[in-house]
């Protein structure tokens, strides 16, 4: 759990897309020096949140080793990871009434700051922000932030009525906090969408303590 009295935050991992650039097949579950992504992002977020969700389509028994619920997107056709965070935020209202905001972070990002939740909390207290959004080298990463529970009505219409994909354009209707880390000695949202990328990852772990 973070360290900001009164916080109760869920997180989200989301692994719901395709793939393509990496061929197919469940990135997250792509080995970095001897360890799964998912595993990573778990071991970094389990510790900051009251929680964690997988969000992943298709067969959920091939994440039953991580002990964690998985929830599908129900928006059809991979529309993107708008669908993602619906799918969660409407899983935590039913499941987590108590739970205002729920954190998300993709599933290919295995060196996630270990201070990630309380600087977004923190961030989106302090400007009284619906949402909080992660940025490091001057680049907003939509897909890892904070996000309001009771806007997911809203998210809903955005996405299935008007047909919104890009992150951005839904969040720029909010109040957005954004909140921005250091990319010494690495970037630790740095994500892996190519095989090429896992190694580079291989190489990152070891700044990032192996
Ligand atoms: N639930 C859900 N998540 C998605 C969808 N598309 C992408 N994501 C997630 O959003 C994050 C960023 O995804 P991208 O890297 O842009 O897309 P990807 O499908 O993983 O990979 P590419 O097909 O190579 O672009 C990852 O955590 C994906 O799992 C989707 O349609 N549904």
């Amino acid at each position: 759990m973070t360290d900001i009295p009164g916080t109760n935050i869920p997180g989200v991992l989301l692994a719901g897309g395709l793939a393509r650039r990496m061929g197919g097949g469940d990135k997250p579950m792509r080995k970095i020096a001897g360890r799964t992504i998912l595993q990573r992002v778990i071991d970094r977020l389990a510790p900051q949140c009251s929680g964690l969700i997988i969000n992943a389509n298709g067969d959920p028994a091939r994440f039953a080793a991580f002990g964690l619920p998985v929830v599908a997107d129900d928006v059809a056709d991979y529309p993107g990871p708008l669908a993602g965070i619906l799918a969660a935020l409407d899983w935590v209202a039913a499941h987590r009434p108590d739970a205002k905001w729920v954190l998300s972070a993709a599933g290919d990002c295995p060196f996630l700051p270990r201070d990630l939740v309380t600087r977004l909390e923190e961030a989106r207290r302090a400007q009284n922000a619906e949402l909080a959004v992660a940025s490091s080298g001057g680049q907003t990463h939509p897909v890892i932030g904070l996000w309001s529970v009771r806007l997911r009505n809203e998210l809903r219409q955005a996405l299935v009525v008007e047909d919104v994909r890009k992150i951005d354009r839904w969040t720029a209707r909010y109040p957005l906090a954004t909140v921005e880390w250091p990319t010494e000695p690495l970037d630790p949202f740095f994500n892996a969408n190519t095989v090429e990328d896992i190694a580079e990852a291989d190489r990152l772990a070891a700044l990032d303590g192996g």
